[in-house]
């Protein structure tokens, strides 16, 4: 049971957590997702260690500057040898294309990570675009521009809920990847996400990868739980 398509959030506060957490998953190799909090607390240490062990790594960090700070900053995350990075499709499309350049610097003629664009974090509704942020246009429209200005600037996908997947797919071709957080099963409490669906939706919704947090990190036998989010993302 191998999925690569199934990300990992590996929300912990250090590096005993997630070796704990890893341990149960014994010789399986995963997919994982290095966020802020890990990041943070324990540093470039932390992504040698999971790269040690055998695992994929994608590194949330969605960056969000001016393109020059991003520039420089993407040449310095392509020396870490991670396999996915991040930056936010709202910082536009001159900051996406320095991200790139900056990566494929780092990368220095070697394979450069593949970079995806936040759209609308999976935490936001219409509301919330319409009421906070000022932005009245619909939701799907919003992530449907911000996945093109992404595609334009020559970045690899974008990261969206499943619900976007879709339109997503049609308009930019399958191989426009959709990342997509914002996955429960059924009987799950959906937290502080408001776009969810389940693994087996998602499948159904083309999700290119799906991102799995909580459901898996805080399951009483998150090994078995994992095997459940396989399953139907799998279609089985
Ligand atoms: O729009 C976004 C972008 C990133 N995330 C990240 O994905 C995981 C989801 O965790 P759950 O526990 O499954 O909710 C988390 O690390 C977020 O930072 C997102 O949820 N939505």
């Amino acid at each position: 049971m191998n999925d690569s398509r199934i990300c990992i959030a590996l929300d912990f506060q250090t590096k005993q957590d997630v070796k704990d957490f890893l341990d149960k998953f014994e010789d399986e190799k995963l997919y994982v997702k290095i966020g802020m909090e890990l990041f943070y607390g324990e540093g470039i240490e932390m992504i040698k260690m999971i790269k040690e062990k055998g695992h994929k790594i994608f590194l949330d960090l969605k960056l969000h500057d001016i393109p020059n700070t991003v520039k420089s900053a993407m040449k310095q995350l392509a020396k870490l040898d991670v396999d996915m990075v991040n930056v936010h499709a709202s910082g536009s499309i001159a900051m996406m294309k320095a991200a790139i350049e900056g990566l494929n610097e780092g990368a220095n003629g070697g394979k450069r990570p593949l970079c995806i664009a936040v759209t609308c974090l999976t935490s936001l509704d219409q509301k919330v675009l319409d009421d906070e942020l000022l932005i009245h246009e619909p939701l799907e429209n919003v992530v449907l521009k911000w996945a093109q200005n992404a595609k334009e600037a020559g970045l690899d996908g974008v990261v969206c809920s499943p619900l976007e997947s879709k339109i997503i797919h049609e308009n930019l071709g399958m191989d426009f990847l959709t990342v997509t957080p914002g996955i429960r099963l059924a009987s799950d409490s959906v937290n502080d996400q408001k776009r969810v669906t389940t693994p087996a939706m998602a499948r159904e919704l083309t999700s290119s990868y799906i991102v799995v947090g909580r459901t898996i990190t805080n399951a009483a036998d998150p090994v078995a739980t994992y095997k459940e989010v396989y399953k139907q993302f799998q279609g089985e």
